[in-house]
């Protein structure tokens, strides 16, 4: 090991806010999520360029142990690195070699895992004057000793643990505060963002994103105001409104305010939420708040009345463009809903709002900020297929801004998905693991009762923010692409669905160089400097929502980190696993089962399974793909818990014996029933 604990305690013991603004400066280390507080994502380190960025070799890989989604960007500290696997267990690392420093696992319960939608992520971690933190899946958040992996201390996040809340995101440090919002918002809960004081976990401030009881009274005039934007007469505030701050933040130390972003509204259909309409402050919104005191300053809503899961919660980025002949101080952000946004970071002025992809629900924005909407999009009475939809034109994998070429680099996507309102949909019937909710999904539709029409798609965009239009694309076989890096090497890095890691040219999108990789990509590579050596990182591990059930390569690699080095030539490792790709056969079964087993399986299991055999699965496994084995075992996964530890629930207080006899017939059924002739 070539670093020492007492190296690592000086590097990370000296970051501070004012070093993470410095770092600004030269890029050398990677201090923040995004990078810097603008979270651009672009770095001023040029030793790679398009020059020799073909001469790129792997300088190590490092097994994080793990087979559900990665979407870690590590954060590095003069030759130290510090990067988050699926169930939000943090590696330090020697960034130089690759070696372990020590591992720390916050113990998140197995059984946790149904509480979140969209697979047991997290996203990274912060480092402060001496500490790293990471918010765990199960809303613990967690201040480690930097050096020795040790604990330091642990709160609880969650306000109400009988409700499904997470964390899947990387919480921010600002003037002494660890700052971190919740996931949740498809089970049912109320949104809000906590900062703590990094020394001691005591709670500075926290600010809820929707309002509350209204017999209680109001927390803050903020508070005040979005309730005169919701049906006085709902009672939305039961399934708690939604509002989640599960990722997006970003922060300007000269005018001292942090920017949030906010999910959608919980349930997601407004007319069972809010009947009589209303904006339904602060959904959908960006909103700027006082990092001291937590304190809100201003919003923009940009989805009013949110009913298609369209978050802002996608990557904000900020930036002094010049538009009309002026400088203006923006941030930029492109959520779920296939707008691109720029707004006045100073006021929450609207700048301007186009579409980035083809978008069905809304043609344009009005000079007022408002968008136009198609009357039919909220699937009142029929059902529709909005475009984009709830997997988002651009869902949580960063995006990133070059001020050389002046383009925004956007990894969009479209996946097909028809909305219809649930006619049986009851408030608050919906709670983790209750009967007939699926997961305890809490959503008020019904999916593709109609097939969608429209084809999935996945590309890297690059996008002229200031006149509003692409410059070029890169198209890819798949949705669901990794996060982007975009450096004064004039370079754009991207890892694929497909299981690549590529670098183009950032002006005109030419691929410089690309490398096959163990699985599908979904995280954000970094970059940064050690010794005078530029280096480029990317943490690999397909899942998340999409990925969940599909994937777009038989690749499936544990996760694991790779770094690059111009001139490096160590070996690229091979997938460790892959998957069985023969449907289940010879699994005994009464064919007289399977319409039962095909409801329980409805309610209980399509959710992560998906439909057997009908694709090969994603980090979770198509059942129609299991060996027989596992199939016959059925009773042990389902009903005792074996397979608690990798996220798999116990279903015993549910189902019986004869409810998994009956999943059994489904299953071997329908995989007969698929097999050729
Ligand atoms: O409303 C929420 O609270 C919430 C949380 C999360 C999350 O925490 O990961 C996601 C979403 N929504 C969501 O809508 C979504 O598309 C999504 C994708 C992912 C992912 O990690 O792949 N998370 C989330
Ligand atoms: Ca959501």
């Amino acid at each position: 090991q070539t670093i020492t604990e007492d190296e690592v305690r000086a590097a990370v013991g000296a970051i501070d806010t004012e070093a993470i603004i410095a770092n600004d400066a030269h890029d050398r280390n990677w201090l923040n999520y995004g990078l810097n507080y603008a979270e651009t994502r672009y770095s001023q380190l040029d030793a790679i360029d398009t020059e020799n960025v073909g001469e790129l070799g792997l300088q190590w890989s490092y097994s994080l142990n793990s087979d559900r989604g990665v979407q870690s960007t590590p954060i590095v500290v003069d030759g130290v690195m510090y990067v988050t696997a699926s169930w939000s267990i943090v590696h330090a690392l020697d960034a130089v070699t690759g070696e372990p420093l020590w591992v720390y696992d916050p113990e998140v319960p197995g059984d946790f895992g149904k509480r979140g939608c969209c697979d047991v992520v997290n996203r990274g971690v912060a480092v402060y004057d001496g500490k790293v933190y990471v918010g765990a899946f199960d809303g613990y958040l967690h201040a480690i000793d930097a050096a020795t992996g040790e604990r330091v201390w642990r709160v609880d996040t969650i306000e109400n643990r009988d409700m499904s809340y997470t964390i899947t995101g990387a919480p921010r440090v600002i003037n002494g505060k660890v700052i971190i919002g919740n996931g949740g918002a498809e089970f049912g809960v109320r949104g809000y963002i906590t900062a703590y004081d990094t020394e001691t976990g005591e709670e500075n401030w926290r600010w809820y994103t929707v309002p509350g009881d209204p017999s209680e009274p109001f927390e803050n005039e903020a508070m005040e105001m979005a309730a005169e934007t919701w049906d006085p007469s709902a009672s939305y505030w039961e399934a708690g409104g939604g509002g989640t701050v599960w990722d997006a933040m970003a922060y300007d130390p000269d005018l001292n305010l942090l920017y949030i972003g906010t999910g959608n509204g919980s349930p997601w259909n407004q007319h069972l939420r809010s009947p009589a309409g209303g904006d339904n402050l602060f959904l959908a919104s960006i909103v700027a708040l006082n990092p001291d005191t937590g304190e809100y300053v201003w919003h923009y809503q940009n989805t009013p009345g949110d009913t298609w899961d369209y978050t802002s919660t996608q990557h904000i980025i900020l930036a002094d463009l010049e538009i009309g002949g002026e400088m203006r101080q923006v941030l930029m952000q492109a959520p779920k809903n296939g707008f691109f946004y720029v707004i006045d970071r100073v006021t929450g002025e609207f700048i301007s709002a186009e579409p980035f992809v083809e978008t069905t629900w809304a043609t344009a924005y009005g000079e007022d900020g408002r968008p136009i909407e198609n009357p039919a999009a909220r699937s009142k009475d029929e059902p529709f297929e909005t475009v984009p939809s709830a997997y988002g034109a651009h869902n949580w994998h960063p995006m990133s801004y070059n001020p050389d070429t002046g383009l925004v680099y956007i990894p969009a996507q479209g996946v097909p998905l028809v909305q219809a309102t649930d006619p049986n949909w009851e408030l608050n019937s919906h709670r983790p693991m209750s009967t007939m909710s699926g997961v305890g999904w809490n959503l008020g539709y019904l999916f593709n009762v109609v097939a969608p029409e429209a084809t999935p798609f996945g590309h890297l965009l690059a996008w002229d923010p200031v006149e509003q239009r692409e410059v070029w694309r890169a198209e890819y076989v798949s949705p669901w692409n990794g996060g982007t890096l975009t450096t004064a090497g004039n370079l754009v890095f991207q890892g694929t669905a497909d299981g690549r890691f590529i670098a183009y040219n950032a002006t005109d999108g030419a691929l410089l160089w690309q490398v096959p990789v163990t699985s599908g990509v979904v995280a954000a590579p970094n970059t940064w400097e050690h010794e005078g050596e530029q280096y480029v990182t990317i943490a690999v591990g397909w899942g998340g929502v999409y990925g969940l059930m599909q994937r777009a390569t038989d690749r499936v690699g544990a996760g694991r980190v790779f770094t690059f080095r111009v001139g490096a030539d160590a070996q690229m490792p091979e997938a460790e696993m892959s998957m069985r790709t023969e449907l289940v056969s010879g699994v005994p079964y009464d064919p007289e089962h399977i319409s039962a087993g095909l409801a329980t399986y409805v309610s209980n299991c399509l959710f992560c399974h998906g439909v057997p055999g009908v694709n090969n699965g994603g980090a979770i496994p198509n059942l129609g793909y299991s060996d027989a084995g596992t199939l016959m075992d059925a009773e042990a996964w389902v009903l005792e818990g074996i397979g608690v530890d990798r996220g798999m629930p116990s279903f015993a207080d549910k189902l019986t014996a004869e409810d998994v006899a009956n999943l059994v017939a489904f299953i071997q059924g329908t995989a007969d029933s698929l097999q050729p002739q």
